[in-house]
């Protein structure tokens, strides 16, 4: 690793990493309303939103310190190219998993789902998604490259992150800020993701890798050359210090990166 990023390794996942999560995105959530009173997020798909869940939903609606979802735009780290209402589709998930559940009290959230007229057609959804991003980040702050004010990412197993494959050519994207894949290896194969660029760029990034299918990737990423050329490990090259990975013990066994306590 050249340039360090943070990972936390909590012994359980409901009883210690969702409540550090929670505080991590709580953190992120106030500085971004203080900053420009709006909440930037996007979110993957996967084991990613079930775990979100647990770290948010059990927040009093009467405490100040909680979720305001009344303050957040949520938008799609990846999405694939399948109806808004289809099991393999990211939104369905976090539909189902977050933003079903949200009580009215916490707010309602602007969610950002991907044209689901545009399916059959990946390169034209991905622009359309670019579209749906320049009208919101460039309009107002003329940018190169959009600044979420957090991610909240997955990693899989081959060291995938978003829907950016090891080796693909979306890779070495680096003007389009959303990008389409025909050929995904892990089905459904039509999909679009953020780019690189746009990744490695946000403000906060939040990894959250669990379970024992995890950890030979986490060695890989955090202790090899290779790795480091992984997606998850790209990621982790270009924005350093603004990265945090949210692990359990199952998924940083034999993992000898220094870890960090805590965020509580
Ligand atoms: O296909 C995808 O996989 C990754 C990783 O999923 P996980 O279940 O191993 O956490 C996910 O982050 C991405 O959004 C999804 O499209």
């Amino acid at each position: 690793m050249t340039r360090p990023v943070n990972l936390y390794s909590f012994p359980s996942v409901d009883a210690d990493l969702a409540p550090n999560l929670r505080r991590y995105v709580l953190d992120a959530q106030n500085e971004a309303v203080k900053r420009h009173n709006t909440f930037r997020v996007a979110v993957s798909g996967g084991s990613l939103p079930k775990v979100l869940a647990k770290a948010l939903l059990a927040d009093d609606p009467a405490s100040a310190d909680r979720a305001d979802f009344s303050k957040w735009e949520i938008f799609y780290a990846d999405e694939r190219c399948v109806p808004l209402t289809h099991e393999d589709s990211n939104h369905a998930l976090v539909k189902a998993e977050l933003l079903d559940k949200i009580p009215a009290a916490l707010g309602t959230p602007k969610v950002f789902p991907i044209d689901e007229t545009l399916l059959d057609n990946p390169q034209e959804a991905a622009d359309a998604y670019e579209k749906t991003l320049v009208s919101i980040f460039a309009a107002r702050d003329s940018v190169k490259l959009p600044l979420f004010d957090l991610l909240l990412l997955g990693c899989g197993p081959d060291g995938h992150t978003c829907s950016l494959f090891p080796s693909y050519p979306q890779l070495r994207e680096t003007d389009a800020w959303v990008l389409s894949i025909e050929d995904s290896p892990k089905p459904p194969p039509k999909r679009i993701t953020l780019s690189l660029p746009v990744v490695q760029h946000a403000a906060r990034t939040a990894f959250v890798a669990t379970g024992a299918g995890k950890k030979e990737v986490l060695k890989s990423i955090f202790e090899t050359e290779e790795g480091r050329q992984l997606p998850c490990g790209l990621v982790n090259e270009g924005a350093g210090e603004r990265v945090s990975w949210f692990c359990d013990a199952a998924a940083t066994d034999g993992v000898s990166y220094p870890r960090r306590g805590s965020v509580i």
